[in-house]
C-alpha cells in the first residue's frame, strides 16, 4: 500500500513526466527555426545553380533581372485555392524562417525567392521554391 507521502510523490513524478513530454512534444511539432546550418547561410556555387535551378526553370521559375532571386507566378481556381497555398506555404516558411516575398490578387500568387540574410539565391530558396511545387501539384 502505498503511503500518503508515496501517493504525492507519484503525483510529482508524473507530472514532471508530462510536463517533460509535453515540452518534448512541443519542440517536435514547431520544429526549430533556427538550427540551420552554416552551408545553408551561402550562395549557391554554379555547380549548384545547374544542378538546382534547372528544374525550378523548367517548372515556370525565372531569375529576376538585376537581383540574385527567383520567380514565378502561381495561377490557382479562385482565392480559395490560392489562400490555401499561401497558408501551407507560410506554416512552411515558419519552420524554416526562411520567409518569401509575395502578392496574392484573387487568384493570382506572386512569389519572389531570394536569402537577405546572404544577399542572393542559397539552398533555403531551393528547399522553399520545391516545396511550392509540392503545394501547387
Ligand atoms: C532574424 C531572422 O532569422 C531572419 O531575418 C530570417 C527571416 N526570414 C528570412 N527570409 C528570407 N527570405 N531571407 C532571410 O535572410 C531571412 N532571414
Amino acid at each position: 500500500m502505498l503511503t500518503p507521502a508515496a501517493v504525492r510523490l507519484t503525483v510529482h513524478q508524473s507530472r514532471a513526466i508530462y510536463r517533460v513530454y509535453f515540452g518534448f512534444h512541443q519542440k517536435s511539432i514547431f520544429t526549430s527555426a533556427k538550427m540551420s546550418s552554416p552551408a545553408k547561410k551561402s550562395k549557391l556555387t554554379d555547380d549548384e545553380r545547374s544542378s538546382s535551378l534547372t528544374p525550378l526553370k523548367e517548372a515556370g521559375w525565372s531569375m529576376v533581372e538585376n537581383r540574385d532571386a527567383i520567380y514565378k507566378e502561381y495561377k490557382f481556381k479562385d482565392f480559395n485555392q490560392a489562400f490555401g497555398f499561401m497558408s501551407r506555404v507560410a506554416l512552411k516558411a515558419e519552420k524554416m524562417d526562411h520567409h518569401p516575398e509575395w502578392f496574392n490578387v484573387y487568384n493570382k500568387v506572386q512569389v519572389t525567392l531570394s536569402t537577405h540574410d546572404a544577399g542572393g539565391l542559397t539552398q533555403k530558396d531551393v528547399t522553399l521554391a520545391t516545396f511550392m511545387e509540392q503545394v501547387a501539384k
